[in-house]
């Protein structure tokens, strides 16, 4: 539980104060700090603490472009502002730091790396730095695992015939599914719907996840491990008008052809066999559905995949 003054912290937006020296002497506990902050003119003036945002969990968030007076800061004088900082921290009891560095700072990841602090993640425009204070080893969660690819089976249920491409960039040509990855924000069906028109140009709607791959350590996921997803996709459009500069070729192809033949992945072929024998048996043999449902945090959605339930199931509690 937080403390009142704790509460206020946490719902105040940390600021860079500029505090005089016998105000900044008190703050530290005796260990005072002095910066020569540069003005907009250029000239050195006294500058405040380094202060930040705190969270549920006990660590303190400081984001550098919400500090104007940082700007004009040399790294030697923001790396002492940051020590003094970090003692306070640990005598307040923060369990760790986060500090979000803007690319055009990063002059002071240098100075923060030197007191403990190690990337945690970068985004295009500013990475994130952190630091553990708290008892024992860092319980911070780390950054995204995986990469996610999705691709389209596009299957025609009428001529039996699946939609098909060879990359054109692959050390060996075989046949597999036009896809790709996902993008941020996006749902996995319109991932495969979108991966299929661009490499294809045939339009589909997303029916069903049929299946899930997970690799660790992938070289093309920069080392990182790889989840590649395949959907179920009913055709919209038929003319193929596929993109010359990923792939080689395109074709639909004889579903059972497809099934048999060795000129492809073992994902493509179990997966080919997996539509043979939903097209024979029903699909919902091999469906996993995809439901929206409400998420615990207000106003937001999430997209649930799972087999079918029977009616009986999904109105009835507490089934034995
Ligand atoms: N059937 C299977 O078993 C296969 C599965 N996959 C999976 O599919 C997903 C990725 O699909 P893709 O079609 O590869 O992605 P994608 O369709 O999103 O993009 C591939 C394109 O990105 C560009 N690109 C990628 N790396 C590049 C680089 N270093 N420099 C310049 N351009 C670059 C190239 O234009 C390439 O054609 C992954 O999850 C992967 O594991 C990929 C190949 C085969
Ligand atoms: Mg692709």
């Amino acid at each position: 539980m937080l403390g009142a003054t704790e509460k206020l912290g946490a719902a105040m937006r940390w600021l860079w104060r500029p505090v005089g020296l016998q105000a900044a002497l008190l703050r530290a506990g005796g260990a005072g700090f002095r910066t020569e902050a540069r003005t907009a003119s250029g000239s050195p003036r006294e500058a405040g603490e380094l202060q930040g945002e705190l969270d549920r969990f006990g660590g303190v968030s400081v984001h550098l472009a919400r500090h104007r007076a940082l700007h004009g800061l040399d790294a030697a004088a923001f790396r002492r502002l940051l020590q003094a900082a970090i003692k306070r921290w640990r005598s307040e009891g923060r369990v760790a730091a986060w500090l979000h560095i803007p690319i055009l700072q990063s002059h002071f990841i240098a100075p923060a790396a030197s007191l403990g602090f190690c990337f945690h993640h970068a985004e295009s425009h500013s990475s994130t730095l952190t630091l553990w204070l708290g008892e024992g080893p860092s319980r911070l969660p780390g950054y995204a695992t995986h990469q996610v690819g999705v691709a389209g089976a596009v299957f025609d249920d009428s001529t039996r015939k699946v939609l098909v491409v060879q990359d054109r960039n692959k050390l060996k040509n075989m046949w597999k599914f036009p896809g790709g990855l996902s993008e941020p924000g996006e749902d996995i069906g319109d991932t495969a719907v979108r991966e299929v028109f661009e490499e294809t140009g045939v339009k589909s709607e997303f029916r069903s996840l049929l299946s899930i791959r997970q690799q660790h350590r992938n070289p093309e996921a920069f080392g990182k491990s790889d989840m590649y997803l395949i959907c179920r996709l009913q055709p919209r459009s038929f003319t193929i008008n596929f993109c010359q500069q990923e792939c080689l070729k395109c074709e639909w192809m004889d579903l059972e052809k497809l099934a048999k033949t060795e000129n492809t992945t073992p994902i493509t072929s179990r997966v080919a066999r997996l539509l043979l024998y939903g097209h024979r048996e029903g699909f919902d043999k091999i469906d996993l559905s995809m439901e929206e449902l409400p998420a615990v945090y207000t106003g937001l959605f999430y997209k649930l995949y799972h087999r079918g339930l029977p009616e009986s199931y999904r109105t009835t509690m507490g089934v034995d």
